[in-house]
C-alpha cells in the first residue's frame, strides 16, 4: 500500500477500556493468535491474492515481505476487515482470531477493529489536538466516560509503551502536529494501543522515517510484542531481520495473483531459505 490511510485510521480502531475501567491503564491486554485461512481477494475482476494461508502466532512479531504490489497490504488490510472498505473489493476464506471468526457475521465490526489494531505507513495524529487529546481519541469517538485520573493513567501507559512519554511528559497538551515525524508515528501507536488490541497491524511504519526514529520504533515493538501480537509489511529486509520472530514471502508472478512462497522462522528464511526465489529476494537480488 503506498498511500497513508488518515481517515480511516480511528474508525479501524474505535474501541476504549471498558465500563469502570479504574484499572484500563494498569492491565494490560492479552495478545491472540491471528490465522489466515485460504484468503483470496479481488478488486473488481483483478484477484490480487490466491488461497494465502498463514498463522501469526500469540505475542510474537511476524513480518510480512515480498515485492511491491504482491498483495501485502491488501492482506494486512483483510485481517482487520478494512479490506470491505474498497467498494469494488471482494474476498474469500477465513480469518481467525484464537480460533474465532473475524468475519462471522453475527460479530459486530467494531468488535474486529478493536481487538485488531492498524498503524499506518505515514504517521496520521490529529495534529491540531493535544498529544494527550490524541492518545484518548479512541475514548473521545465512542463516547466513552472514565475519569480524569483513569484518562491520566491511560495516557502515561501508552506513551509509556510507545516510547514516548520521557519525550512528552512536560508537554501533554501541546499540539501532536508539533512532533517529529518518529514522535508522530510513537504518538500513533499509543494511540492504537489506547484502545487494548489484541493484535497489532503496521503497515510500513517506519517507510517515512529516519534511520534514529526508525531504530526507536523497532525497540518500541519489540517491547510491545509481550502484550499485543504484531504484523508488519515491510520492505526493509534488515528491519524485518532485526525485529521479527517469523517471516512470511509474498510474490505475485507477472500477471497472476499473491502467494505465500516460503514462510518460518526468520533467521531460518534469512539465513537457509528452502526457496531459491527466498534466497534472491532477501539478498536484493531482486525486489
Ligand atoms: N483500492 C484498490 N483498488 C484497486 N486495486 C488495488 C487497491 N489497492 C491495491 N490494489 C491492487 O492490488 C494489488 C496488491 O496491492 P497491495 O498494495 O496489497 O500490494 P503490496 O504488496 O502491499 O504493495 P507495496 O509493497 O507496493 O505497498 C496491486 O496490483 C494493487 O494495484
Amino acid at each position: 500500500m503506498t498511500v497513508s490511510d488518515q481517515t480511516t485510521v480511528l474508525p479501524a480502531t474505535p474501541a476504549v477500556p471498558g465500563p469502570g475501567a479504574t484499572s484500563a491503564a494498569a492491565s494490560g491486554p492479552t495478545p491472540a493468535e491471528l490465522e489466515a485461512r485460504g484468503i483470496t481477494a479481488w478488486f473488481g475482476q483483478h484477484q490480487v491474492l490466491d488461497r494465502v494461508s498463514l498463522r501469526m502466532p500469540a505475542g510474537q512479531i511476524t513480518a510480512l515481505i515480498g515485492p511491491s504490489g504482491c498483495g501485502k497490504s491488501t492482506f494486512l488490510r483483510i485481517l482487520n476487515r478494512m479490506h470491505e472498505l474498497v467498494p469494488s473489493a471482494r474476498l474469500g476464506g477465513e480469518v481467525l482470531l484464537d480460533g474465532e471468526d473475524v468475519y462471522d457475521p453475527d460479530k459486530r465490526l467494531i468488535d474486529a477493529r478493536r481487538a485488531i489494531g492498524m498503524v499506518f505507513q505515514k504517521p496520521n495524529p490529529f495534529p491540531a489536538m493535544s498529544i494527550r487529546e490524541n492518545v484518548l481519541a479512541g475514548l473521545k469517538l465512542t463516547g466513552t466516560k472514565a475519569s480524569r485520573s483513569v484518562k491520566d493513567e491511560l495516557v502515561e501507559s501508552c506513551l509509556r509503551k510507545g516510547g514516548l512519554w520521557a519525550e512528552v511528559k512536560d508537554r501533554l497538551d501541546a499540539p501532536g502536529g508539533g512532533l517529529s515525524g518518529g514522535q508522530q508515528q510513537r504518538l500513533c501507536i499509543a494511540r492504537s494501543l489506547a484502545i487494548k488490541p489484541r493484535v497489532l497491524l503496521m503497515d510500513e511504519p517506519c517507510s517515512a522515517l529516519d534511520p534514529t526514529s526508525t531504530r526507536v520504533i523497532e525497540e518500541t515493538m519489540k517491547e510491545l510484542a509481550r502484550e499485543v501480537t504484531i504484523v508488519i509489511v515491510t520492505h526493509n529486509m534488515q528491519q524485518a531481520a532485526r525485529v521479527s520472530d517469523q517471516c512470511a514471502f509474498f510474490l505475485a508472478a507477472q500477471g497472476t495473483p499473491g502467494v505465500i512462497v516460503e514462510h518460518g522462522d526468520t533467521d531460518a528464511m534469512f539465513q537457509r531459505p528452502r526457496d531459491p526465489r527466498t534466497s534472491d529476494y532477501v539478498h536484493g537480488r531482486f525486489g
